[in-house]
This record gives C-alpha cells, structure tokens and sequence, in this order.
C-alpha cells in the first residue's frame, strides 16, 4: 500500500458509525472463514488440497439503525461475509452476532429479525404470481395478518406494485422483479436488511427508485442495512459510512467522505494536442493514458496544475485542456493497485 493511502486502513472509533469495540446491533469480531479447495496439483494426476482464506480476520460494529456500504472487488469476500451474518455459512474462527443472536448457531431465530436481497438472484417463486410469493412468506413467517396486510400495502404503494401482483414473476422485467423481491424481504419486518447488488443490471430510473425506497426505509422504520454493491453512486447516495474489503480483510472503514480525501492526493490534467505525440515528460508529472492526440498527465493535488500547463503549452501545440479529480471508482481502484 502505497504511503499516501495510509489513511485509508485506518478504522474509524467507537461513535456515531457504531465501529469500535463497543457493543453494535451487528458484531464481527476477528472474523475468519476457510474454504478447503482442491485443485490439481504439479502432477496433474493428484488433486492438491487448498486453503483458500475468503475472510481473514474482519472486525466491525454495526450501529442501529446505520446503513452502510460493504464493497470491494471481485472474490474479496463480500459474499461470505454476508452468508456468515445470515447463517447460511459458518465461520472458521472468531465471532459474530447479529441482534444478539448467533448467525451459525441459531439460523430459524435469525431470519425472523433479518431480510435478505440477491440481486443476481430471486426468492420468489418463478412461475407464481407475486400476490402467492407473497402469501407464502406470510405463512412462512407466521406473520399476524394485520401485520401483513399493513405491511404488504405499504410496500405495494412505495414500491409500485399494485398492477404487478397477479402478474407471474417470470414475466417480470429486472426492475420490477427487484422491487418485488425487495418487498418480499420485508413483509415480516426485519431489523437487519442485506442487500447484494440491488441495483445490479436495473436502469437508471429503476435504481433511483430503489434507491429512494431504501432511503425511505431507513429514514421512518430505523431498519439497519448493509449493502453490497459494485456501484458507488448506490454508497454515495445512500451510505454514510462505507467498508472496503479486499483479499479478505478490512481496508478501510469510515466515512464515504474519507475515500474522496484519499483521492484527493492526485488530479489528472486532459490535454488535447494538435496531433498525437510520445507521452509528455515533465517532472513530477505521471503519464497515465494515451489516447492519438489526447493524454492523461496526473499528478500532486497538493500542486497547482498552472506550470503543468504553462510547460505543455510552450513545448506543444495545445487544443483544449481540462483538470479532473478523481471520482471515487478511481480512488478506490487506486487503493487496490496499491496493494496489489
Ligand atoms: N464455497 C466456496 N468454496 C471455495 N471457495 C470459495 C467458496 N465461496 C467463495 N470462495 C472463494 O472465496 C473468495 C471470496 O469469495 P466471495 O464470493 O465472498 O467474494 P465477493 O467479494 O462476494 O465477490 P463478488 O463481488 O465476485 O461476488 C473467492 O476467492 C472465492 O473463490
């Protein structure tokens, strides 16, 4: 890891982010999980056993209530973090409770607090209509019929689903399946809500929508969310805090606004010369890309980008110009090629 990224590993005290040794609504403490694999080996002929270390020593609070970002690259760990918070997995060292409970231990008592959100994937039943989905989870949670009918209204108008519950969730298009599979993790009230790629795939005014609901849902029922995800506007709009796991283990957990500080440490100057040319040399300036006439120059944000462009000019015919910051995908990026 690179020294200017050094802020980015440093995880945020116990307060309102509900990160730190105190107590939290969900608790990870040294958390490992181990996948014995077997791959052939040298020989070819004898399969080699593997570990492969998915999660590797995470620890973290989860305040009430808080919604926070769980993102990283692919194969991190993301996955089997959120399956071991459900039970689905069970860890290979340390501890875990959520609401109290743990996971592995007590799976049927867990899933009355928690919902769960795949967004590659649906809970419902595929060739039913929504309303019988819905009916089953009813009886499958022995939710009060009050409760239910309250509870399944409030989602059919926040999340537009009057005309889709008889319609059968095979003629669905992406998000209207999303909002129904969101739905149906909610009929029986969950505290803790784990939502993986709830955008995934979806169109713009579909994740805005999804979008809007969380909020909502957050906002006046204080449910806690954790939320994966490959799209960072889905974190930027939505989460306060984030965590980022790479290579199993915790990298950074704070504040959304701490990943834009870490950008911050360089800017890219765009410059458009009359024609292509070598990639420019210039002292403490970094080539990043080249594209015919157009280059990528990055260099300190701590530096004014005013004698960058005055020595392009005096050496090249200049076009146009222009002075980026990093967006956050570019940030994040950055840290994992400074690990790796
Ligand atoms: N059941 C399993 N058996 C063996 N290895 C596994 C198993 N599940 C996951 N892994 C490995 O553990 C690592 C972490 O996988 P995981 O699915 O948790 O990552 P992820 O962050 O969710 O990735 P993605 O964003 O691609 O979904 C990967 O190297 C993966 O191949």
């Amino acid at each position: 890891m690179e020294a200017d990224m050094a802020v980015a590993v440093e995880v945020t005290g116990a307060d309102s982010t509900g990160a730190g040794p105190g107590p939290g609504f969900i608790e990870v403490d040294a958390v490992e999980k181990v996948f014995s694999v077997r791959r052939r080996g040298a020989s070819r002929l004898r399969r080699e056993k593997h570990e492969v270390r998915a999660v590797d020593g995470i620890s973290f609070r989860v305040a009430r209530g808080e919604m926070v970002g769980y993102i990283g690259p692919n194969g991190a760990g993301k996955s089997t973090t959120i399956k071991m918070l459900t039970g689905i997995l069970t860890p290979s060292g340390g501890r875990l409770r959520v609401a109290g409970i743990d996971p592995a231990r007590e799976r049927t008592r867990l899933s009355y607090r928690i919902g769960v959100v795949f967004g590659q994937r649906t809970t419902l039943w595929w060739d039913l209509p929504l309303r019988d989905s819905y009916r089953l989870v009813h009886r499958m949670y022995r939710i009060p019929d009050a409760r239910y009918r309250e509870n399944l209204a409030r989602c059919v108008e926040l999340l537009d689903l009057g005309e889709l519950l008889d319609v059968p969730v095979r003629q669905l298009s992406l998000g209207q399946r999303m909002r129904g599979d969101i739905a149906a993790a909610l009929l029986h009230d969950p505290d803790v809500l784990y939502l993986d790629e709830p955008t995934i795939g979806l169109d713009v005014v579909s994740k805005a929508e999804v979008r809007e609901f969380l909020r909502d849902l957050n906002a006046e029922r204080g449910t806690t969310v954790l939320l994966t995800t490959h799209d960072l506007t889905d974190i930027e709009q939505l989460c306060k805090r984030v965590m980022v796991i790479d290579h199993g283990r915790l990298m950074y957990d704070g504040e959304l606004a701490g990943l834009h500080e870490v950008g911050r440490s360089e800017r890219t100057l765009v410059v458009d010369l009359e024609r292509a040319a070598a990639p420019i040399e210039l002292e403490g300036v970094r080539v990043v890309k080249v594209e015919g006439p157009r280059q990528w120059l990055a260099f300190p944000a701590s530096r004014s980008a005013a004698p960058i462009v005055t020595a392009v000019a005096a050496a090249y015919p200049l076009v146009d110009l222009s002075v980026r910051e990093p967006d956050i995908e570019a940030v994040i990026a950055k840290m994992y090629a400074g690990r790796s």
